[in-house]
């Protein structure tokens, strides 16, 4: 471990009461305050969004100083593991009084997704407050909001003195926004991730524009295939037989009516959400030099994700049987191939989800279950046999995550740190488990 040294706290007694907001309409009323009188969590907020940690070349070093800063002024462990050349993870700790028990992993990554600046209504990485209190910046909602959230809670429950059984780390991790193979996917194979003895981890959400909050148990698995169709190529004046577009042609449609197959699926049941069925879009048509040239060679590539329900020995044959219906010459390759989808429980049955949802109930919050649409960082670490739950504290926010005019308001931003102020002492106090006594 380095850096961890004790530093002076830069404001004491962070849990200022919150303005109470109802429904949206009722927030325009309150009017955002000049920056003297900004609450100190916005503001540190607002310097994270700063830092361009934006695809596809982000500052990671701004970003590892800004948390061995938040490590020194908070008196946390700080530890940087170098998965890749370049690619660092920073682990903050906060240790916990019996060390003989697993620890909570709070994960978040630092990376955002680009920009179409002209598309914005303020520069995307000023971290613009409008006069009603929404923050504007790419990262606002995915998901430099939690990490400060985490870092945030974390200050609060220290000044007040707590110390709680398990010890608690914090990961800020690179690569996720590319796929986490620079990140995550390494970090959880080293040592020093097993060093960290997890045995829960918290990690994003999505936002919710009702009253709820979504959390997510388990995600699609990310199947990204590339179709490559050849055939005889020659002058575009003729019916030449057997080309590679017309084979192209038999399976990107048979893998569209399969997509719509599951997107009536969705509809017609009110009961299923969006992460239950398997999605899939057309992403890339490749092929052909001129107009008047019948090409060779053309490619098709997809995005499915895969729920993790499917049979995905049997979802595979089916790729490949709609390739070789096509006809000959037609070939699929993968760009990325997830085959361990993992749920993690949610009944009581999970002590994790027991003191989770316990502390939801006890602040009269109402969630929704759900599996992760998308993939996260998550899916690695529930892989290597640590359950995780996908969590963003944000409600009455409309979901804008890679969306122009990414934003959140700062009310909410300050109701998801009073949240994980009660989830971690609750998370951090579960009494041994069985493998653990
Ligand atoms: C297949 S790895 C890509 C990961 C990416 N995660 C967030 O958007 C996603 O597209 O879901
Ligand atoms: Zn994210
Ligand atoms: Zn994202």
């Amino acid at each position: 471990m380095v850096g961890a040294l004790c530093g002076c706290w830069f404001r004491l007694g962070g849990a200022r009461p919150l303005i109470p907001f109802g429904p949206l309409t009722t927030r325009s009323a309150m009017t955002s305050k000049g920056p003297e009188e900004e609450h100190p969590s916005v503001t540190l907020f607002r310097q994270y969004l700063r830092i361009r940690t934006v695809q596809p070349k982000p500052d990671y070093g701004a970003a590892v100083a800004f948390f061995e800063e938040r490590a020194r002024q908070l008196g946390l462990g700080c530890q940087k593991v170098e998965v890749a050349p370049g690619y660092v993870v920073t682990v903050l700790t906060w240790p916990g009084t019996n060390p003989a028990l697993s620890s909570i992993l709070l994960n978040s990554h630092t990376d955002v997704v680009p920009v179409f600046k002209e598309h914005w209504s303020h520069d995307p990485f000023e971290a613009f407050k409008d006069s009603e209190g929404y923050i504007y910046a790419r990262g606002a909602q995915d998901m430099k909001c939690v990490s400060i959230q985490y870092l945030e809670a974390v200050r609060r429950l220290k000044v007040e003195g707590h110390r709680f059984p398990r010890t608690i780390h914090m990961t800020f991790v690179p690569d996720e926004e590319v796929g986490g193979h620079q990140g995550m996917e390494l970090f959880v194979q080293r040592p020093e991730f097993h060093a960290l003895r997890a045995g829960f981890a918290l990690d994003e959400g999505i936002a919710n524009p009702t009253d709820a909050f979504t959390v997510f148990y388990s995600e699609r698995s990310p199947w990204w295939v590339r179709v490559t169709s050849t055939g005889r190529p020659g002058h575009g004046s003729l019916f030449i037989e057997d080309t590679a577009a017309e084979k192209l042609h038999k399976v990107v449609s048979s893998i569209l009516a399969f997509r719509e197959k599951e997107w009536q699926r969705l509809q017609s049941n009110p009961h299923l959400k969006e992460g239950a069925v398997t999605s899939v879009n057309l992403t890339k048509l490749e092929g052909g030099v001129a107009y008047n040239v019948v090409p060779a060679t053309m490619s098709a590539s997809f995005d499915f994700r895969v729920a993790p329900d499917v049979d995905f020995k049997a979802f595979e044959e089916q790729l490949q049987s709609w390739c070789q219906a096509a006809g000959e010459g037609v070939t699929l390759e993968f760009a990325q191939k997830w085959m361990h989808p993992q749920v993690t429980p949610t009944d009581d049955s999970n002590p994790w989800w027991a003191a989770f949802s316990r502390v939801c109930k006890d602040m009269n919050l109402s969630l929704e279950p759900e599996i992760m649409p998308a993939a996260t960082d998550s899916r690695f670490i529930r892989a290597v046999g640590v359950p995780a739950l996908g969590f963003s504290p944000l409600n009455r926010t409309p979901v804008l995550l890679h969306d122009h005019d990414e934003r959140l308001h700062e009310a909410v931003f300050l109701r998801g740190v009073d949240i994980y102020t009660r989830l971690l002492p609750a998370l951090a106090s579960v009494p041994a488990l069985p493998s653990e006594s």
